[in-house]
């Protein structure tokens, strides 16, 4: 059996709007995120960690900010057709961590959700994902709430 493994990180900056979409879950919340796309920073970390570990680029090659059909996207479709571009060359995701860097909104009530919208796009056990969240304690961009961050890795072995 092969392994890879892969790393990914993402930033959206707050902007106007009443939610947050994080690992495909719709999560309230007095700001929302400058983004082409739905700006789920949690499926765009592991997006850019799944094409990391095949070396297939980062998201923007796959979806570029420049063409219209991402804007608004759902970012599940992103995450969707990375299993897909893995599954075409011999792969599969075993496992992902992931990581919100954020003061708010709380992760932690939402976190099996997301789990389960990720396990079932990936087709994989809910056991074999992991959502983590920490804040900055106040410090940097995240503390500050100017924007939200997450990162991803993850590991894909050979069928
Ligand atoms: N956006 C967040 C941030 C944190 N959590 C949870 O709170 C715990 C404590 O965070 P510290 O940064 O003070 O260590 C953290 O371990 C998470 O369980 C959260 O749910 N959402
Ligand atoms: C997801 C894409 C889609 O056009 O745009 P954004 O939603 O702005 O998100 P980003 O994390 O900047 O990744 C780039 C793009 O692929």
């Amino acid at each position: 059996m092969n392994l890879r493994i892969g790393q990914g990180f993402d930033v959206h900056a707050f902007g106007d709007g009443d939610h947050v979409m994080l690992g495909g879950v719709r999560i309230p919340h007095a700001r929302g995120v400058v983004a082409h796309s739905d700006g789920d920073v949690v499926l765009h970390a592991i997006c850019d960690a799944i094409l990391g570990a095949l070396a297939l680029g980062d998201i923007g090659r796959h979806f570029p900010p420049s063409d219209e059909r991402w804007r608004d996207a759902d970012s599940r479709e992103f995450l969707r057709h990375c299993r897909a571009l893995a599954g075409e060359r011999g792969w599969h995701v075993v496992n992902v961590d992931a990581t919100v860097l954020a003061e708010r909104p709380k992760v932690g009530p939402h976190a099996q959700a997301m789990r389960e919208r990720i396990a079932e796009d990936l087709g994989i056990d809910v056991d074999a994902v992991s959502i983590k969240a920490t804040t900055t304690e106040k410090l940097g961009f995240t503390g500050r709430e100017e924007g939200i961050a997450a990162m991803a890795v993850c590991l894909l072995a050979t069928s």
